[in-house]
C-alpha cells in the first residue's frame, strides 16, 4: 500500500478492497481534505515524529502532496535526534522536509504552552512562506478526551468543553485535524501494519505535566465504561450546542458591531438588548481579545464587573483596552499606556499590525489607532512637524512615525490587522 498513487488508493477505497482498520482511517482523512481543501496544492503536515503525527504525514502522503515540517524547540536533547528521524522518513520517500527552530530558553509562564504557541507561529510564517494554506495536525480522539478532561478540571464552561476543532484558522493558515475522531490505537495500529516506527517523547510519561496525568485518568475511568471514543462523542454534542450560541453572536455582530481603524464599535442600544448575559460576555471577551491581540482571555471577573457597570462608566480600562462609552455606540480601542514606547520597522508586525508604505525604510511605529491619535494630538500641541504620506493627523518625529490614525493612511501606505477580521475572531477555534 505505501507506494500506491492516490487515485489507485481512491479507487480501491470505493471499490472496498481497502483492509477496513485501513479503510476507515483513508476515508476519514478524505472527508476532512474534501470538506476543507480549497485548492489543490501542496498541504503541510506538522510532525514531531511522534506516532500520531507520523501515522499523519504516512496517511496523507498516500492521498495527496504533501511538504513535512518539524520543529525544534531546544527544550530537549532528543530533539535534534527526533528531527532526523522525520528526516529520514520523508526523504526516503521524496516527501520535503524541512526542520525549524526555536529558542525555549526566554519563554516565561506555560512551557508547553509558549512552546506551541510557537510553533503555529513558525510553522505558519513556514506555510505561507511556500504558499501552503493548509498544515494538518495529528491530533486523535485520546487528545481530545485528554483535553475535555483537563479543561473539566478547570471548570470550563461550553467553550472549553466543546472541545478541540477539526478544523482552524491562524496565522493566515488552516489547521486541520483530519484524525480527530480516530483513536491512538488505531493510528498505531497503521504504522504497525506498514512497518513505520516513531520516537517516543519521554515526557510523556513525565506526570509532572498535566496532559500525562489526564491520560493516566482516562485509563482509570475505563470500568465506567467511559473511553477516549466516548467523551470525543460527548465533546461533539456540545460542540453543536456551543456553534448554535456562536452563530447567533456571529448574527449579533453583522448587524450591529462594525470595525472602525481597529477599534470595534458596539451599538449601544442593541447592546442594551441582548437579554441573556452569556452573549453579552462574549461579545466583549471577543472585542477585548481581537483588539488587545492578547494571547490569553480577559480576566472574568473583570469583564462581569464592567457588564455589570457599563451604564454608568463612560471610560473604563479592561485587558490592554479602553472601553468608552458614548450615546451611540461602546468603542473598543487600544489602550495608549498598553502599547507605548514599542518601536517596530516598518514591515514587521507591531501590537497587531503591519504597517508598510512607499517610504517604508527606516520607518518606525510608536502608537497607531485611537491610543495614537491621543499621543498625536499632544505632539501636535507641542508643535510637532506632520508627516507627508499621512493624512492628518499623523505625526512624524523625523525618521519616526510616533502617531497614525489608521483611517487617515494615503499614499499608498497600509495597515492591516495581523489577525484579520473581527468577525473571524468571533469563530472559536
Ligand atoms: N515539534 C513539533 N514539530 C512539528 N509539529 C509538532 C511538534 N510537536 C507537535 N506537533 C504537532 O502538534 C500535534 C499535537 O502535538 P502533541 O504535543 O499533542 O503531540 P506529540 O505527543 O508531540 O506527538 P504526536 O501527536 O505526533 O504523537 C502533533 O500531532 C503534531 O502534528
Amino acid at each position: 500500500m505505501t507506494e500506491t498513487p492516490p487515485e489507485a488508493l481512491r479507487a480501491a477505497l470505493e471499490a472496498g478492497t481497502v483492509p477496513p482498520e485501513d479503510g476507515a482511517l483513508f476515508w476519514a482523512a478524505e472527508a476532512v481534505l474534501n470538506l476543507y481543501l480549497p485548492k489543490p496544492g501542496r498541504i503541510g503536515v506538522a510532525v514531531s515524529g511522534g506516532s500520531d503525527s507520523m501515522a499523519t504525514l504516512a496517511l496523507l502522503s498516500q492521498l495527496h502532496a504533501v511538504a513535512a515540517v518539524t520543529v525544534d524547540h531546544g527544550l530537549r536533547p532528543e530533539a535534534a535526534a527526533e528531527a532526523a528521524f522525520v528526516a529520514r522518513f520523508c526523504a526516503d520517500r521524496g516527501i520535503p522536509f524541512t526542520k525549524l527552530s526555536w529558542d525555549g530558553s526566554r519563554a516565561e509562564g506555560n512551557l508547553m504552552d509558549a512552546a506551541r504557541r510557537a510553533r503555529l507561529r513558525l510553522i505558519g510564517a513556514w506555510a505561507r512562506g511556500r504558499g501552503i494554506r493548509v498544515v494538518a495536525l495529528g491530533h486523535t480522539a485520546d487528545d481530545q478526551a485528554e483535553t475535555f478532561l483537563m479543561r473539566l478540571a478547570r471548570e470550563a464552561g461550553l467553550e472549553g468543553l466543546s472541545g478541540m476543532r477539526e478544523a482552524f484558522v491562524e496565522e493566515e493558515v488552516l489547521w486541520l485535524r483530519p484524525f480527530l475522531g480516530q483513536s491512538r490505537a488505531d493510528l498505531r495500529g497503521y504504522l504497525g501494519r506498514q512497518g513505520i516506527g516513531w520516537v517516543e517523547d519521554p515526557s510523556n510519561q513525565n506526570p509532572q505535566f498535566e496532559r500525562v496525568r489526564a491520560r493516566q485518568a482516562l485509563a482509570m475511568l475505563a470500568p465506567l465504561g467511559l473511553s477516549a471514543d466516548k467523551i470525543t462523542a460527548v465533546v461533539g454534542h456540545l460542540a453543536m450546542a456551543e456553534q448554535a450560541v456562536s452563530l447567533s453572536l456571529q448574527r449579533l455582530a453583522a448587524a450591529h458591531v462594525r470595525e472602525d481603524a481597529g477599534d470595534v464599535l458596539i451599538e449601544a442600544q442593541a447592546f442594551r438588548n441582548i437579554f441573556d448575559p452569556e452573549t453579552a460576555r462574549r461579545l466583549i471577551n471577543a472585542a477585548l481579545g481581537w483588539v488587545s491581540g492578547a494571547e490569553y482571555p480577559p480576566r472574568a471577573a473583570k469583564v462581569l464587573d464592567f457588564l455589570t457597570h457599563w451604564r454608568t462608566r463612560r471610560d473604563s480600562t479592561l485587558h490592554g483596552c479602553r472601553l468608552i462609552v458614548g450615546d451611540e455606540a461602546i468603542r473598543i480601542t487600544r489602550e495608549a499606556g498598553a502599547v507605548t514606547g514599542l518601536r517596530v520597522p516598518s514591515g514587521q508586525v507591531w501590537d497587531r499590525w503591519i504597517l508598510s508604505g512607499p517610504e517604508a525604510p527606516g520607518l518606525e511605529i510608536a502608537a497607531l489607532g485611537e491610543a495614537g491619535l491621543k499621543q498625536a494630538q499632544t505632539w501636535r500641541a507641542a508643535g510637532l512637524p506632520r508627516p507627508s504620506a499621512l493624512a492628518s493627523p499623523g505625526v512624524w518625529r523625523g525618521e519616526t512615525l510616533v502617531a497614525a490614525p489608521l483611517a487617515g493612511l494615503e499614499n499608498g501606505w497600509k495597515a492591516r490587522i495581523v489577525r484579520g477580521s473581527f468577525a473571524n475572531a468571533l469563530i472559536r477555534r
